[in-house]
């Protein structure tokens, strides 16, 4: 790996606030400017959960790290002390009045948000305006010796962007000593990846990956250092396949450029590959499946990119480049379907029966029409306004703290995840001791005439939908959140989902019920002929209900569920969810 050197043109991705600045100012420590680096021994990895409570105010809530250096530098052609400590890079300006008018902006950077540290190359010509900048008259010689720190800066709704800003030195040691000082305190960074091997779908969405990935992330990786392997896919399944056959052990995460379904595809070739390796067999619906080490980051570049909204809180491709690069680390609850003892799928955000199966069929067909066939497919199926008759058994989330009617949301850093992942993994540890038989738990059944069937394992939030389908649901507590919506007028539904786009309740309405759940079973009330069993199950839930009623609009024929956008024909599914399965390069939605 080498160094990326190429801060000539600013790019797409990172935007420079700090003026060019054509002068020195001599140190005040005799050594060349810089109190000692004292050696330290590497602080023990920390997921993003602890290194949160780091970047957010390590003054405050914890003692002051002793500085590793400190020094006086010049920001904007304004002096500043600089100081570095293993948490915090800051500059304070020594004359407070003229910096305030220097345009800098930031004055510290936690260390974990730090992109890079390069060399910056000057030599007393203003590289972007090609003439000989002011030299403040202190100054004796023209060539200067500067770094520049790349570091995450905050922008609105929840946009990261990659700032920077240079700093001069008097001489090349000192400036050598501070590069030197900053890559160590990044090397500890033990969360942040090194290589990765990226999958770009070159057909998602607008067809835009391959020029997504080549124009604003390859750039931030080559500053990052991060080396990848890439690989366009060149058909479906491309990418699960080759991570189901690949020497995975070299790489330090998969990141997958598309949509929804991209992701779809890497999160089953990851969990089938673990699965594999572990020897457990995917059919077998009570299987404790083993969480992936990996993590997976997602490059928006789809139709929808549900499942990036709503871990970050926007699909920006710089953003989500950014949470990879700094190692963010969210754990996240998968959902298993089996049909019978087959395996069918894993999901992560909507399994939905319905409205939402009907609606994407009917988009399947219409791929032509980009993103907009959502919308289209969308009203097609609310005017065919079908309701579809089974039966749903569902076993409550008892243990676990939370409600899908909270006003809160799950954000980074939540304490309901943290709380219900410990939980779960000693109830898990715990059932298995006791050989406790799930029958002997509470299961539930609704029966009924079905507009649609929802289960969610996060908040489904996407720009069309901003709470998402279940606003409150977690991103890891270990539970599904499964909403029944009953056969109701056509106003009456219109009414509920145009709930889904603003700040109403969604859940509040006599036709609508909503359950935090482990587990839930579907039984359609007509089943294909092969199902016998499921026939029988269905005589029994049903008895002769509806039979002789064409009027009521039931259709005879069943749906099909949409699992994260990839259509599962079998209506008759067992999902059970699998507690912080699998890992994102994310940290949730900050608050
Ligand atoms: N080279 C390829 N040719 C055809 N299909 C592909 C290729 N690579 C991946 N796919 C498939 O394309 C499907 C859709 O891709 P993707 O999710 O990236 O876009 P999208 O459907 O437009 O977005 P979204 O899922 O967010 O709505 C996925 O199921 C994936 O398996």
């Amino acid at each position: 790996m080498t160094e990326a050197r190429w801060m000539k043109e600013p790019r797409a991705g990172r935007r420079r606030t700090t003026a060019r600045i054509a002068g020195v100012r001599g140190c005040l420590f005799p050594d060349g400017g810089a109190e000692p680096v004292a050696p330290k021994s590497p602080p023990p990895a920390r997921d993003t959960f602890q290194r949160l409570s780091d970047c957010r105010s390590p003054a405050m809530e914890r003692p002051v790290p002793p500085p590793l250096l400190v020094s006086r530098l010049l920001v904007s052609e304004q002096p500043f002390e600089v100081t570095l400590t293993e948490t915090v890079l800051c500059w304070q300006p020594l004359r407070p009045k003229k910096a305030s008018s220097s345009g800098t902006g930031h004055l510290s950077v936690p260390v974990c948000d730090i992109v890079a540290v390069c060399e910056t190359e000057e030599d007393g010509i203003g590289k972007e305006s090609g003439r000989w900048q002011k030299m403040p008259s202190f100054s004796t010689d023209l060539t200067l010796h500067a770094f520049t720190v790349y570091h995450v800066q905050r922008s609105k709704e929840h946009h990261w962007e990659c700032n920077e800003v240079t700093f001069h030195c008097s001489d090349h040691l000192l400036c050598n000593q501070w590069v030197k000082a900053l890559k160590e305190q990044l090397d500890l960074q033990a969360m942040r990846p090194k290589h990765l091997i990226i999958f770009i779908n070159p057909f998602g969405g607008k067809r835009l990956g391959k020029q997504i990935y080549d124009d604003k992330v390859a750039p931030l990786f080559q500053l990052a250092c991060i080396t990848a392997d890439v690989i366009v896919t060149e058909r479906a399944n491309h990418a699960r396949d080759h991570l189901i056959e690949a020497d995975l052990e070299k790489y330090d995460g998969i990141v997958s450029v598309g949509g929804d379904g991209m992701f779809s595809e890497v999160m089953h070739g990851l969990i089938s590959r673990t699965q594999k390796n572990s020897g457990i067999d995917e059919n077998y619906p009570t299987a404790e499946l083993v969480p992936c080490d990996l993590r997976i980051g997602i490059i928006p570049a789809g139709s929808t990119d549900c499942i990036c909204y709503a871990t970050v809180g926007t699909n920006d491709p710089i953003t989500s480049a950014l949470h990879i690069i700094i190692g963010d680390s969210q754990p996240i609850d998968v959902s298993s379907v089996h049909h019978k003892h087959m395996f069918l799928k894993y999901s992560v955000s909507l399994l939905g029966y319905g409205f939402y199966g009907d609606t994407l069929i009917d988009s399947e067909k219409n791929r032509w029409m980009g993103p907009s066939r959502y919308n289209f497919s969308g009203f097609k199926t609310f005017l065919s306004h079908h309701c579809y008759e089974g039966a749903v058994s569902f076993l409550p989330a008892t243990e676990t703290p939370g409600s899908p009617r909270d006003p809160k949301p799950c954000t980074a850093g939540c304490h309901i995840c943290k709380y219900s992942g410990d939980q779960l993994k000693v109830s898990q540890k715990a059932m298995k001791l006791k050989c406790i038989d799930e029958e002997q738990q509470q299961w539930k059944v609704v029966k009924g005439k079905f507009l649609a069937i929802n289960s969610t394992n996060m908040s489904c939030a996407c720009p069309k939908s901003p709470k998402g389908l279940s606003p409150a649901a977690h991103l890891a507590d270990g539970t599904i959140d499964l909403i029944l919506v009953h056969k109701c007028s056509r106003l009456n539904f219109l009414r509920h989902l145009i709930r889904h786009t603003n700040n109403d309740d969604q859940f509040d309405h006599a036709f609508v019920e909503v359950h935090r759940v482990k587990e839930f079973k579907f039984t359609p009330k007509y089943c294909d002929e092969e199902d016998t069993d499921i026939q029988d199950v269905g005589k029994n839930l049903f008895g002769q209900i509806c039979r002789d009623h064409p009027s009521c609009s039931c259709a005879q024929h069943q749906s099909s569920w949409n699992c994260d956008g990839e259509i599962i024909k079998h209506a008759a599914i067992e999902v059970r969810v699998h507690c912080q399965l699998l890992k994102l390069f994310v940290r949730g939605i900050e608050k």
